[in-house]
Order: structure tokens, then C-alpha cells, then sequence
């Protein structure tokens, strides 16, 4: 009560009710002109200011000081909470609606098997048993519609996106189910095969009456966590990387130069090891800078807990905080020339201001899947660099925010092989 009467909430309006400023901020994603939306914002109000998003009254920061606020603060003082239209397509007992306990309690079930499986196979085969083939890409399908209204106004009326998101949630869910059901009985009766898929690996977590220590909806609803974390962001970063690569031959060349050394010191056949993604440095580097001006993940969302003070300025209990993590990226007294594509800037990482640039995130919500990012990525631009060259069919610059970036038609290509496959 002190605080609210000595401080007041940032400047802004909050627009019309339950609508807000969503549908701006939406449209702006859509036509990539969210930057300038929000300088927009910036120069009308100041750098923290209130809206209405999703149906909530929030405050915008961003920086370096907000990255850190928002990594950093504990659960006495923000929670996190995502858009209720979010938590109403992947469910209120995924991780990213949990907090404190609970969320280290399944965070630390997660990350060890997620580690261990998932770099044995890409995420659905490994997730559902899925090859290629109708059924997969029925789910493929579900979880693009499903990760379409994630950001959306969570009315639930036939004609929005957020209804067909949350029909597709419902589908996926009921495929789910199934599937869980039938990886116990093949668990309970040892008929489980010796490569446990990820479903396996968290029912078979058990307490000491072997009754099983995450109930059902976790499973469901982390399950579609990860498959949407990790299908909607390293396809984006993988995507970009190839674009650029395009763009910018002298990069290609060094990065193909990296890539066959590696190549020609195996064997034909021989698999790539940890040493050898340890040796693709150069490339990380591209991915790096790829992530800096083209972000997978734009900004984050946290709930307050109490009255709080931020930058002079009172943000009410319960209230949203939209951080933009990525503003930072193109700040020009951070990253020089932040127009410029140029991964030597990640020549010495230790050099970057802290906080600056977290395109996984920070604290104790670090994204649990950077390393298989990572993984992914670079085995991935291995064998295209080594097995083919590519040239755009679409040269232009543009690209929306769905609400992960997608370049024009999806960046169509035309691929020609190296050497014989
Ligand atoms: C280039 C690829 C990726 C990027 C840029 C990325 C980025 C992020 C960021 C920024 C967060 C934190 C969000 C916040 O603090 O609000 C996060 C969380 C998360 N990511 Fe990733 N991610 C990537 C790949 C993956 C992959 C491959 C997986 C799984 C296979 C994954 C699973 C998760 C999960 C489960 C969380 C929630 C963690 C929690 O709340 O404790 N991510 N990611």
C-alpha cells in the first residue's frame, strides 16, 4: 500500500477492454514492423510503459537491466504466467505455468531424459513413434495451428484462430492419451523396447510403491511443450541460417570450409561425435548472429506477484510483464552495426555486456533444450553445406512473426546436390 501511493503505474492507456493493444502488436508481428511498433511505444511513453495483452493489463520493458530483472527475480516476485490463451491450448501443468517446486520438481524429471533420448532421433519420431508418413503429418499440422493462436485473445468463438488452436490442442491431447496408455501397458509388462522414447522415460519415473511421480496431464501437457519449444524455434533458426548462408557467400565459404574439414577426417559413414560439434565453432558463430538479428523467440511473458517497483514506476500485483529480450540485439552501442550480418562478433563472447543477448533465456528457466538445439542445428548445417549448395527462389528481405518468424512462402529454394549422395 506504501508503494502505491508513493508511485504510479507507468504511462500508456489500455486501450479497449479484453482487446487492448493485442490485435496491434499481432499485426505488427505479422508484417514485421514489431520494432517499430514498439519504438513507437518507446518514444510516446518512455522505455517501460502499460498496454492490455491478451486480455491482460501489462507493462512493456526491455533492456539490459529488464533481461536481468526478469532472469533474475524469484518467485516472491514474478511468477510465470503466459497469455491465458497459451495455457488454455498447452494446458496449466506444463512447465512454463509452473513455479517454485513443482517447476523444479518437473523441470529435473524433464531435462535428464530430454538430454539422454531426444538427441537419438528428431523430436516426433522420438516423441510419438512417428515416421514419416500421413500420420505425422497430420501432427505436424495440429501443433502449426495449435502454435498459431498461442498468442491470441483467448475468445472462444468459431471464427478465431484461437478456437482452431484449441481444437488442435484437444486432438493432439486425445492422440496423446492414447498413446500414453499404450507405452504403459508396454512399460508395466517389460515389452518396452531397449530405446526408450521420451513418453517412456517419464512414465518409468516412479516412487517407491512404483506408483508413477508425474500425473498424466504433466506428461500431456510437457510433452506438447517441448514438441512446440522445440519444433517452432530450431526449425526457425535452421531456416534462417540457410537463408543467410545464401546471402552471404563469403560466410557459406567458411562455413563449408569448417564443415569438410570435419568431413573428410572420417571415414565414409562414420557419425559425427561430440568432438566434432565441439570443432564447429565458425558455425556456431553464423547461428549465433543468425539468433541475434533474427530471434526465434521475440519476448517473454512473467505475472507479478505483489506491488512491485520498476524503473521509478509501480506495476501492480497480478498484472502481466512483457519482456522484449531481443530489443537489445539491434541496439547500435551494444552490437556495432547491428544491420551488418557478422558472426565475428561472437568471436569472444565473454567481451558481450552480460544479459544482452538470451535468445534461450536466463535463471532457473534457461531453455532445457539448448544443447539439443545446438546439437541439431549444427549436425543439420553439417550435411547440408557438405551435401549441397542452394540458391533463393525469394530474395526479398521480409518475414512475419506468427508468433515465431517465417520468412516469405516459407523461404522457398532450389537445391542442387554437391556430389552424388
Ligand atoms: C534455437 C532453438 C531454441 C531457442 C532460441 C529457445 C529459446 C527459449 C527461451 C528464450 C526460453 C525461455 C522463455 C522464458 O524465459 O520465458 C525457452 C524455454 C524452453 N525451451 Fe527452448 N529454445 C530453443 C529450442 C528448444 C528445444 C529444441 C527444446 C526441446 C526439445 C526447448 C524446450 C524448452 C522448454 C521446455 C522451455 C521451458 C523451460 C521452463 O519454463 O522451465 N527449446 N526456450
Amino acid at each position: 500500500r506504501r508503494i502505491r501511493s508513493s508511485k504510479r503505474v507507468p504511462p500508456g492507456s489500455l486501450g479497449f477492454p479484453v482487446i487492448g493493444q493485442s490485435l496491434g502488436l499481432l499485426r505488427a508481428m505479422k508484417a514485421n514492423t514489431a520494432e517499430k511498433w514498439l519504438d513507437e511505444r518507446v518514444q510516446k511513453y518512455g522505455p517501460i510503459s502499460k498496454l492490455s495483452l491478451f486480455g491482460k493489463p501489462t507493462v512493456f520493458i526491455y533492456g539490459q537491466a529488464a533481461n536481468k530483472f526478469l532472469f533474475t527475480s524469484d518467485g516472491s516476485v514474478l511468477t510465470s504466467k503466459q497469455p491465458q490463451s497459451l495455457k488454455m491450448i498447452l494446458g496449466d501443468r506444463c512447465l512454463l505455468e509452473m513455479n517454485d517446486e513443482d517447476h523444479k520438481r518437473v523441470r529435473d524429471a524433464l531435462v535428464l531424459p530430454l538430454m539422454k533420448t531426444l538427441t537419438f532421433d528428431i523430436i516426433c519420431s522420438l516423441l510419438f513413434g512417428l515416421e514419416r508418413g500421413a500420420r505425422r503429418d497430420q501432427v505436424v499440422r495440429y501443433f502449426q495451428q495449435m502454435i498459431e493462436g498461442m498468442w491470441s485473445i483467448p475468445i472462444n468463438l468459431p471464427f478465431t484462430r484461437f478456437n482452431r488452436s484449441i481444437k488442435a490442442s484437444k486432438d493432439v491431447q486425445k492422440m496423446l492419451k492414447q498413446l500414453i496408455s499404450e507405452k504403459r501397458h508396454e512399460f508395466d509388462n517389460n515389452l518396452a523396447s531397449s530405446h526408450q522414447d521420451l513418453i517412456t522415460c517419464l512414465l518409468s519415473i516412479r516412487g517407491e510403491n512404483k506408483q508413477e511421480l508425474m500425473s498424466e496431464n504433466e506428461i500431456i501437457h510437457n510433452v506438447m511443450l517441448i514438441m512446440v519449444a522445440g519444433y517452432a524455434t530450431s526449425s526457425v533458426l535452421i531456416t534462417f541460417m540457410v537463408r543467410l548462408l545464401a546471402k552471404n557467400p563469403n560466410i557459406h565459404a567458411a562455413v563449408l570450409k569448417e564443415q569438410e574439414e570435419i568431413a573428410q577426417s572420417k571415414s565414409p559413414g562414420e557419425s559425427l561425435t561430440w568432438e566434432d560439434l565441439g570443432n564447429m565453432k565458425y558455425t556456431w558463430r553464423v547461428a549465433m548472429e543468425t539468433m541475434r538479428m533474427f530471434p526465434p523467440i521475440f519476448g517473454g511473458f512473467r505475472q507479478t506477484v505483489k506491488d512491485i517497483e520498476y524503473g521509478g514506476y509501480l506495476i501492480p500485483k497480478g498484472w502481466q510483464i512483457f519482456l522484449v529480450t531481443a530489443k537489445t540485439h539491434m541496439n547500435s552501442s551494444i552490437f556495432q552495426e547491428p544491420e551488418k550480418f557478422d558472426p565475428a562478433r561472437f568471436e569472444n563472447t565473454a567481451s558481450l555486456p552480460p544479459y544482452n543477448f538470451v535468445p534461450f533465456g536466463g535463471g532457473a528457466r534457461i531453455c532445457p533444450g539448448y544443447k539439443f538445439a545446438k546439437i541439431e542445428t549444427l549436425v543439420t548445417i553439417h550435411y547440408l553445406v557438405t551435401h549441397f549448395t542452394w540458391k533463393l527462389c525469394c530474395t526479398d528481405d521480409f518475414f512475419s512473426r506468427d508468433p515465431t518468424p517465417v520468412p516469405t512462402q516459407g523461404l522457398p529454394i532450389q537445391i542442387i546436390p554437391r556430389k552424388p549422395l
